[in-house]
């Protein structure tokens, strides 16, 4: 089947034309900037040359009306007219307690989407814009909804409460949930396939570094615990979000800076993290040059991620008893193999030894980085979160074709 996969972020759009039978990607995009003085459309079909594109788009519906015009002006083999799009999937970030699997979207799922808008400002509500403007475009076709939260809710009561009155979770479903899930079962199930390992009585810890960060202990195959929590803000150091602080660092300056409900939420999500140590940029790249021509706070930046991360890995080898590999995905994970390094130093307690070499030029198809005597296996994944949202909204629009009714 070809499904269009779209991944709606604030204020940009990914999205892939994937061939489910096959499990090929046909055709990858992003829009940048939305609603900036200038966007940027980037497209680019399997083996046909890049299109870019500056233009002013001005909101997440312009957009998916130029991704759909652009699909169509490529006439290439991969797509000939919209019609052969037979469903698409979406990306949504939470769906709270309400779905554990992905779900054929219809006015009630779009509602409980927006019912945790709240909970997921940066990710949700551009993840229903999306939805909605893709529905115009495609009225005829399944969309699906495939949720970062899903993978997460076998994480047991113990690790997923807060040491806050249980009143609130019963009255608000004040709870951890996880993200990324999607990105944490594809490169779980890459590890088992092949390690040839069985899932059963497997300890594994996915590392998911990209903007957003998140770590996830995996047992038996399940998610077990994930750092983060209630919303993608908690736990590792990000781009620009903090990750785990002292609430009563907000009491404090609630009172010194007379901070209102939005600059706190600002604060920590936008001006935070990576950015706001360095106070120089979110991104990793850009750190690691700065870093190297000298600059102490961007290495200072680096040194707080590293061992951010470090601490998260030991806490799931005590909370697993344990760990059998571990594993790095994300655009930082894949790529920033000095981030690796200063993650895995003096493991030796694990008997984790990494292979400097393997680490610093690991060649396209190789995933191992630990040396060969080393206890526990650490492995680079490349994830591919679209093609496990593809995979999963073919099997629903198939089902909801096969009993229409549903
Ligand atoms: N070669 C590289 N070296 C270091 N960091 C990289 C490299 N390539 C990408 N990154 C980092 O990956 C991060 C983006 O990760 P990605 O997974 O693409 O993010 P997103 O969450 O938007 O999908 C950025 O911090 C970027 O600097
Ligand atoms: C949940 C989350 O943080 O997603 P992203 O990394 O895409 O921002
Ligand atoms: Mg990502």
């Amino acid at each position: 089947m070809k499904i269009l996969v779209i991944n709606c972020g604030s204020s940009s759009i990914k999205y892939q034309l994937i061939n489910t039978e096959n499990q090929e990607c046909l055709c990858k995009g992003l829009v940048e900037r939305i609603g900036a003085v200038t966007s940027i459309i980037k497209q680019e079909f399997k083996d046909e040359k890049p299109v870019k594109k500056t233009m002013v788009i001005e909101n997440h519906a312009a957009a998916l009306k130029t991704i759909m015009e652009l699909l169509l002006e490529a006439d290439n083999d991969h797509l000939h007219s919209l019609d052969e799009i037979e469903a698409v999937g979406h990306r949504v970030v939470h769906g709270g307690e309400t779905f554990k699997d992905s779900v054929l979207i219809d006015e009630d799922v779009e509602e409980a989407i927006q019912q945790a808008f709240d909970i997921a400002p940066l990710h949700n509500p551009p993840n229903l814009d999306g939805i909605r403007a893709a529905k115009k475009h495609l009225p005829d076709v399944p969309h699906v909804a495939v949720f970062d939260t899903a993978f997460h809710h076998s994480i047991p009561k113990h690790a997923f409460l807060y040491g806050i009155p249980n009143r609130l979770y019963r009255r608000y479903k004040i709870r951890k949930y996880g993200f990324h899930g999607t990105s944490h079962y594809y490169v779980s199930r890459k590890y088992y396939n092949l390690s040839d390992k069985d899932k059963e009585g497997s300890k594994i810890i996915t590392c998911h570094l990209g903007n957003g960060c998140s770590i996830a202990a995996i047992k038996d195959g399940e998610s077990y615990d994930t750092s983060m929590g209630f919303s993608p803000l908690e736990g590792l150091i990000m781009g620009t979000r903090s990750g785990d602080i002292d609430p009563s660092i907000l009491f404090y300056l609630i009172e010194k800076e007379e901070l209102s409900l939005a600059n706190v939420h600002a604060l920590l999500n936008k001006h935070s993290g990576l950015l706001g140590l360095s106070g120089f940029a979110a991104d990793m790249r850009d750190l690691l040059e700065e870093a190297d021509r000298g600059d102490r706070r961007c290495q200072e930046a680096i040194d707080v991620f590293c061992y951010r991360i470090r601490k998260y890995i030991g806490s799931y080898v005590a909370s697993m008893n344990g760990v059998d590999a571990i594993i790095f995905t994300g655009g930082i994970g894949e790529n920033a193999s000095p981030i690796r390094e200063k993650v895995l130093k003096e493991m030796d307690y694990l008997g984790i030894e990494v292979d400097p070499q393997r680490n610093a030029n690991l060649e396209k198809g190789q995933t191992q980085i630990h040396t060969d005597n080393s206890k526990a296996e650490v492995h680079v994944i490349p994830t591919n979160e679209e093609l496990v949202i593809a995979i999963d909204a073919a099997k629903i629009a198939t089902a909801s074709k096969q009993t229409p009714w549903a």
